[in-house]
This record gives C-alpha cells, structure tokens and sequence, in this order.
C-alpha cells in the first residue's frame, strides 16, 4: 500500500525490547476508533487509564496497559494521539501492532514519520526538529544541552527574527518603489531603507559566525601522535577508562587509526590512536604512518607525545611528556603525564576542555548545522549588494526571504528533510 499523509501510523517509540514496559504509539485520524475498538471506552483527554487490550477480531485479551488519549489538533503531531503503555515483550508489542495495523488506513510509521507530522502541522519547525535529532543522539551532557535549547526554539526564534525583519523591509521597500512622490521628502525615507538593510547584512554575519554543532555530534577529534612506543595507545586507555586499544613494549603495535569515543567533563571527544612514527621497510606500517600523518592534519587538537622540536605544526597541539613516572630528566615544557600512575591526567583533561569551549557550542551558546551555516552564507551572499537604488535592494531582500524562509522549512526542503529523518528512531 502506498504510505499516505492521510494515514494513521503505528510505532514502538520507547527503546528496544524486551523491556519493564513499552510506549507504542498511534497517530493520525482513525486514532481514537482504533483505540476503542481494541481498549474500550477511551479515558478522558490526557488521563492515563487501565484498560484491558484485546484483539477485536475474537476480543481475546492482548495485555493489560495503560491507555491515554491527546485529541487532536494540541499534540505533539498536531493530530489525534493515542498512546498504549503496554507490558514490554516482544509477544505483546507485536500482538498490539499487528492487531492496530491490520485495521485499513493504518500502517507502521516510517522513522522521523512523527516528528515529520509534527513539523507539517506547524507545531515545530526544522531546526526544532533538527536539535529533536540531535537529542535523541546525545551520549554527553553538552550534547544534550545544546540540543534542547534547539529543540526548544533558541535558533528558530533567531531566524524567525530575521525573516520578520525581512518581509518589513521587503514591504517597505515595494512600497518606496511605487511611490512617486517629492524627491526630497522621500529621500530621508529610502536612507532608513538602505541602513536597514544593512542593519540585516550584520545580523546575518552575526548568525553565520556562531559555533558549529558538528564537532559536537562527531566528538572533538583529538589525534594522538608521536613516536613508537612513546605510550599513545597506553594514554588513549587511561582517558577512556578501560582498556580499548593494544599495548605493548613492542615498536609500532598500532599500525591502523583507531578512533575511542569518551566524554570528558561532558563534552564527547573522539580519541584518535595513530601509527608511531620511525623510519620502517614495513609497507604497511608505512601506510599507518601515512594515515598518522594525515589524521594529524585533519585533527581539532593535536596530542604531542614526543620530541617538542619534532611536533608538527598545528594550531592546536597540546605537548605531553609521556610516561613521567620514569622521567627523570625534566625540562618543563608541556604537560607531564604518567599513564602508569595517572599522574597528571587531571591536567591534561582540563586542557583538553578549555580548547573544547573554542570549538563547539558553550553551554549558553547555540550552535549552526553545517547545512545551516551554508546555508547562511548564501543569504549573506545575496545580501552583498552595495546599491543606492531600491529595486535592487528589493530582489536581494526577496530571494534573502526564500533562502531563510528554507531554514525554518519553508519551500522546498524535501530534501533536508530526506536526509534529516533518515537518522531518526522509528517511533520518533
Ligand atoms: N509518553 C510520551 N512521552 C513523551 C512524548 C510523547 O509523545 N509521549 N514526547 C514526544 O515527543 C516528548 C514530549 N513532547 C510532547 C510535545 C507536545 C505535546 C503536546 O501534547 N502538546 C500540546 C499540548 C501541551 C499541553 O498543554 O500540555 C501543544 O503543544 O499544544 C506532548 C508531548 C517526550 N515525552
Ligand atoms: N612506566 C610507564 N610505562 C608506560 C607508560 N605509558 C606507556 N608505557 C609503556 O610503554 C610501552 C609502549 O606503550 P604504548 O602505549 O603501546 O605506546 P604507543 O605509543 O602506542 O606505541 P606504538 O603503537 O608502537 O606507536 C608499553 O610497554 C607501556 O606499558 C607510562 O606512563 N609509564
Ligand atoms: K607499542
């Protein structure tokens, strides 16, 4: 059956089974008749209520569960919900689904098919839906942070501000346009124009240089380099706490790039372990080696375990001195730090966060998708006229509005939101 925007759809939208109790939901316009024919009598709105569950087409019971019903349009889809608490095994959760979407016009929602309702109803826009993404991704506090405050409405209500901003002055100017009047006493008028204009083109750049949130879905990369043997991989297990990668007294033990997920101090960081660097025949050490190289280059910070007059040049290196607890000739520089004792962990962990804060969003800060940074740029592009006359300021404003009108998810942004729910939990 072709899947319709008509449909009522059906999903499990708490986690994986079995489990103490599962949330399956329905929405759509045949929500409550369903939920009737299977639960009885609904509850009164926003009341959970128990109900015994049976099948309707032999009322043979299904589960006991509780049973709560959101009419329609003020839900989270902005359409009939009902919603099933039902015991959490896979017998049941099937059983439920199976019986509901048997029903005609009723099918299993596809991933992000909830929330795609919700953002058609008007009841979030794209970047709400865009940071819901991103909560539900979010491992680390700084994650979950930032992606509330999207979610919420803390970029949309900025962008929303500027489109506003944008049809006054689009109205404005229209209206200057067409007025034929006194040079003189309309010439104060089109100045105000065109320093609003301008007013705008700064806004825009005040946007576009917000942080990105990229670095916060990926973790920060911190690329571990350094000789053979200089206790890399040894530091990478003490960060993360356990051990993830090999260790060994043997020169050149990692060979390939190895990338350790860990949060510290609630900022997720990607640990990158490298090929330990030193002349080889080895062909595939040569290839790590090279990789190493490479990783280094691409790297947000750069951990320097070894010779300081050897660290390659990068803008944000951080210089260890590994294996401190045999160091004995100690000349200062850098951060000593022993994997062996966990002398000097602190240290490095605190250096670590403070070059984080100028790379992902702080916590009052709200950060730009790349989409939405490119994004942006465009509006700033269209909005790089430098014109006295008001038509012309008129057509950069007009196409200024499509593009940001595209950022709340106006116009075309199928798309967008292809890519966006394709990441979504189903159920979501
Ligand atoms: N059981 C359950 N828990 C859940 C959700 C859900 O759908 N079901 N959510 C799913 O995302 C989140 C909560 N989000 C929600 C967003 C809006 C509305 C809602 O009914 N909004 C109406 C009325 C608000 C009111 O007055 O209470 C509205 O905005 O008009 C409900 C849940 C997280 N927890
Ligand atoms: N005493 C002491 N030994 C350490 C410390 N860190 C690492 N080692 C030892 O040094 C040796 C090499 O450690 P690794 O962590 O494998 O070094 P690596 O830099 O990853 O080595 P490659 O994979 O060869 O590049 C191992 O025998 C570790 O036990 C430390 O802080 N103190
Ligand atoms: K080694």
């Amino acid at each position: 059956m072709e899947a319709a925007a008509s449909d009522t759809i059906v999903a499990l939208s708490s986690g994986s089974l079995p489990a103490a109790i599962a949330v399956v939901r329905m929405s759509g316009p045949r929500a409550p008749e369903v939920a009737e024919a299977i639960a009885g009598a609904l509850p009164a709105p926003r009341t959970a209520s128990l109900r015994v569950l049976r099948d309707p087409s032999d009322a043979s019971p299904i589960d006991e569960a509780l049973v709560l019903h959101f009419p329609a349009p003020d839900t989270a889809t902005g359409e009939e919900i009902v919603e099933f608490q039902c015991h959490g095994s896979n017998a049941v959760v099937r059983k439920l689904i199976d019986v509901m979407t048997s029903v005609k016009g009723c099918r299993l929602a596809q991933p992000g098919e909830f929330t795609r309702r919700a953002l058609e109803s008007g009841r979030v826009d794209l970047t709400a839906a865009e940071g819901l993404g991103d909560l539900l991704a979010a491992e680390t506090e700084a994650q979950r942070r930032s992606a509330l405050r999207i979610a919420r409405g803390g970029l949309h209500d900025e962008l929303a501000s500027l489109l506003e901003k944008l049809v006054t002055l689009s109205a404005r100017l229209e209206a200057a346009i067409d007025y034929v009047g006194d040079e003189e006493e309309t010439g104060g008028q089109d100045d105000a124009l065109r320093a609003e204009f301008a007013a705008i083109r700064d806004k825009v750049d005040e946007l576009i240089a917000k942080p990105s949130v990229e670095p916060l879905r990926e973790g920060i990369r911190v690329v571990v380099g350094g000789p053979t043997n200089a206790g890399k991989s040894s530091l990478i297990n003490k960060l993360a706490g356990s051990a993830r990668v090999i260790v060994s007294d043997i020169h050149g033990t990692t060979r390939d790039l190895v990338e350790i997920p860990v949060s510290i101090g609630g900022v997720p960081f990607t640990l990158v372990d490298t090929a330990g660097l030193r002349e080889s025949d080895d062909t595939i050490e040569q290839i790590g080696i090279e990789l190493a190289g490479q990783a280094q280059r691409d790297a947000d910070i750069l951990l320097w375990l070894g010779d300081p007059d050897q660290m390659p040049e990068h803008p944000r290196a951080i210089l260890v001195r590994s294996k401190s607890d045999l160091d004995e000739t100690s000349d200062g520089t850098g951060i000593a730090v022993s994997s062996k004792t966990g002398d000097g962990l602190p240290s490095l962990m605190a250096k670590l966060t403070e070059l984080a804060r100028g790379i992902v969003p702080t916590a009052d800060e709200i950060g730009l998708s790349d989409w939405q940074a490119d994004t942006l740029r465009v509006v700033r592009e269209t909005l790089d006229v430098h014109s006295e006359d008001l038509a012309i300021l008129a057509d950069s404003v007009r196409s200024a509005r499509v593009s940001v009108g595209r950022l709340l998810g106006a116009g075309d942004v199928e798309d967008v939101l292809d890519r966006l729910f394709g990441k979504f939990c189903l159920g979501k």
